[in-house]
């Protein structure tokens, strides 16, 4: 079984560079779909087991897909099945989001049921009000989802209950083919919804208002394949920022858009983390002692939710109580129980986690529960007494290219075993 061990108590320094973001690359890899002509180049593609899934799936719905490191070739112009099936959709939920393309080009579509996951239900009806309102119909069989159009789909003004970011993608991706104009009400704002609206208007698409409550699409005949950089991630150059805070070292971090983290970066800078700008790179610098602070997580430009359990390992180490609060997903706190078996103090109330930070952490054998409580885990024994053991990789390795490489060059004593390189 592969594990990470890391030994708390080293400094950091030094640098470290950002990948392209996995919560932006996956969703443009589904609107890769939508182009009947061409192919699309897409560069800075982080190397994630996420990544290898998405491609694996749309070869399976017959594209031709060239996956080279951290660049990513998708010719889509073949006649494509529309049948995305469970294997694939079921290991990751970004699945889902073929489910626009393949409405938007083929008027039909039928995809696996997702399901929950561990950190909470996952709902897809504003999906599936959003593409009823633009005169889709489903039906729920044998675990699948058919969706079907009688002709195009049609432009529609949709009013979304809650800015979702996977229905904002899905419904922007369907509505970008549709026949007349689509307008997206109480839309999500995230920076990955701007860059994919780029990719696609790069395609061809006819998309304003990416980034704002109000997104306006006009439908088009075809789109047409492009060439596309994508984004830095924010939530690994946010995951980076908390390793240096924890530790109190000062680190450079690459390759950022700093723009993408304000709400991170104000709430690190009330922590009393000083950050010093310099074109893409930011100087992350910690004052030696930390103040507690309150934070909620809310849809963007609010505290993302994905940074929510590596706070929770910074808060663990500054003295006084802090309270965390998740209002995005119901069971993202699977990670308390772990922090708790290193000496942490955090008790529960509703999706309140109230933490009292500043006690010694303690070294112990802790379980991944999803990608960033696996990076929060390897976070916190940054600064525990002893050994730290992290298993369940699966879920970092979503999300994180080469995490204890990156951190043993900054200096972390950290290394990954596997039973394998152990026999040797
Ligand atoms: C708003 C938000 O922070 N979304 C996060 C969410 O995106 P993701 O696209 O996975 O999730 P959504 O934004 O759609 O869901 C956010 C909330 O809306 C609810 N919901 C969603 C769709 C729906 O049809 N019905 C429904 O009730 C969900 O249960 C959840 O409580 O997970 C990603 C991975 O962690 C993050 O990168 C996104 O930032
Ligand atoms: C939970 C995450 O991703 P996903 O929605 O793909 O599970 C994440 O990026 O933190």
């Amino acid at each position: 079984m592969e594990r990470i061990i890391v030994k708390g108590g080293r400094k950091l320094s030094g640098s470290v560079k950002i990948e392209g973001a996995k919560n932006a690359v996956l969703p443009i890899l589904a609107a890769s779909l939508l182009a009947s002509e061409g192919q699309s180049v897409i560069r800075n593609v982080p190397e994630l087991s996420d990544v290898s899934t998405l491609a694996d799936l749309l070869s399976i719905l017959k594209a031709d897909v060239e996956v080279d490191k951290t660049k990513v070739i998708v010719d889509a112009s073949n006649e494509l099945s529309t049948h995305a099936p469970y294997e694939l959709v079921s290991k990751m939920r970004a699945s889902m989001l073929v489910m626009g393309p393949l409405l938007g080009r083929y008027g039909k579509c039928e995809v696996a049921m997702p399901g929950g996951c561990a950190i909470g239900s996952r709902p897809i009806e504003q999906h599936l009000k959003g593409f009823e309102k633009m005169g889709a119909t489903f039906n729920t069989m044998d675990g699948f989802i058919e969706g079907k159009v009688d002709g195009r789909l049609k432009g529609a003004k949709i009013l979304l209950d809650f800015p979702s970011v996977g229905a904002t993608q899905n419904l922007m991706m369907g509505a970008a083919l549709a026949d007349g104009i689509t307008v997206i009400e109480n839309a999500a704002m995230e920076p990955e919804i701007v860059d994919l609206a780029n990719y696609i208007n790069r395609m061809g698409g006819k998309i304003s208002g990416a980034g704002t409550g109000r997104m306006r699409i006009v439908g088009v005949e075809n789109l047409i394949g492009t060439k596309h950089q994508v984004i830095p991630d924010r939530i690994e150059a946010g995951t980076f920022m908390v390793a240096a805070a924890i530790t109190r070292s000062e680190i450079e971090i690459q390759n950022v858009v700093i723009e993408h983290l304000s709400a991170v970066v104000s709430k690190l800078e009330e922590i009393g983390v000083r950050f010093v700008e310099d074109g893409e790179n930011v100087r992350v610098i910690p004052n030696e002692v930390l103040k507690s602070a309150d934070i909620k997580t809310l849809p963007h430009p609010g505290f993302p939710t994905d940074m929510q359990s590596q706070m929770m390992a910074l808060l663990l180490s500054v003295e006084g109580t802090s309270i965390l609060t998740e209002t995005i997903f119901e069971n993202r706190f699977m990670h308390v129980t772990e922090f708790n078996s290193m000496n942490a103090d955090i008790s529960l109330q509703d999706n309140h986690a109230v933490i009292r930070g500043g006690r010694e952490l303690h070294g112990a054998r802790v379980k991944a529960t999803d990608l960033r409580s696996a990076a929060a885990l390897v976070l916190a024994g940054l600064v525990a007494e002893g050994y730290t053991i992290v298993t369940e990789l699966k879920h970092l390795d979503r999300g994180y290219v080469n995490f204890h490489g990156k951190l043993a060059k900054l200096g972390a004593n950290i290394e990954r075993v596997s039973d394998e390189s152990e026999d040797e």
